[in-house]
């Protein structure tokens, strides 16, 4: 077994600043009241994750999932312990970050996928292939800060598939794309599993996580609440609601792959 990413004690602490101004902060001070709070985004979270293991990361609205995905990414530090991780990253953690707003998606491709490593020659080889799966149009030649957030996933996406990478991370890419496209990315992202890379998948959708996850791990107020196979995880989290509309619109996606 190849260690893919290990997680040891990981913590990670932001500030809440209840003043925005100066002036406020010295009112607020002078008054004897608290300016900002201090708490624990992500809490002494380990676990290990083995080379082609495809983890589905899970949990409520701000329970850590991005934080801890870009300390793997390696896009933010831990404050309290290591995330070590092995080989290329890849993948869509926050759409349209990076991307310059006043260039075209075509001058934006060839920058992203440069941030991303790929050599100049890998770019020409790959080009036709990521504009395909974009699926743009005549919008890659218009400046990226008028896409939607939609357009925006859709480029990076399509660039960050394209890299070799070891470790795939995806956060909440079926969020804003489209059907067809979200099928897409689906697709793909299967396909990136099946070729032993490693996946790990922040998602919301309990259908979705059972197709392309054989591991789940759940966050709890930045806590590591449950870390096992995928079913029990989703039992966990009491996702299993059948009547749930989201859920019914969830299984179709998860049908059509
Ligand atoms: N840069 C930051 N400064 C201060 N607080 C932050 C920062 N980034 C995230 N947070 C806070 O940390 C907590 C965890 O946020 P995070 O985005 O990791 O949650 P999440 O599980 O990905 O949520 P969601 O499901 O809504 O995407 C939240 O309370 C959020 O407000």
């Amino acid at each position: 077994m190849v260690h893919s990413i290990v997680a040891e004690n990981v913590s990670k602490y932001f500030t809440l600043r209840y003043h925005r101004t100066f002036k406020e902060v010295t009112v607020a001070k002078l008054r004897g009241q608290q300016t900002g709070d201090t708490f624990k985004a992500i809490d002494d979270v380990s676990f290990t994750v083995e080379q082609g293991e495809s983890i589905g990361l899970m949990g409520l609205n701000g329970s850590g999932k991005s934080t801890l995905l870009k300390m793997i990414n390696g896009v933010m530090r831990p404050d309290e312990g290591s995330v070590l991780t092995r080989g290329r990253i890849a993948g869509l953690i926050a759409t349209g970050a990076g991307f310059h707003p006043q260039l075209t998606g075509r001058e934006n491709l060839y920058l992203n996928a440069a941030i991303l490593g790929m050599t100049e020659r890998e770019i020409a080889r790959k080009f036709d292939d990521i504009v395909e799966f974009a699926e743009l149009g005549r919008t890659l030649d218009g400046p990226v800060g008028h896409y939607s957030s939609g357009q925006k996933a859709r480029l990076g996406f399509a660039i960050a598939v394209h890299v070799d990478s070891d470790i795939f991370l995806a956060d909440e890419v079926l969020a804003v794309g489209d059907k067809p496209f979200k099928v897409k990315c689906m697709a793909r992202m299967r396909e990136i599993r099946d070729s032993g890379r490693t996946l790990f998948y922040v998602s919301h959708s309990a259908a979705s996580v059972k197709k392309m996850c054989d591991r789940v791990i759940v966050l709890e107020q930045g806590k590591l609440a449950f870390d096992g196979a995928t079913a029990d995880g989703i039992r966990f989290l009491e996702y299993g609601a059948a009547n749930d509309e989201d859920e019914v619109a969830d299984e179709e996606i998860g049908n059509d792959v």
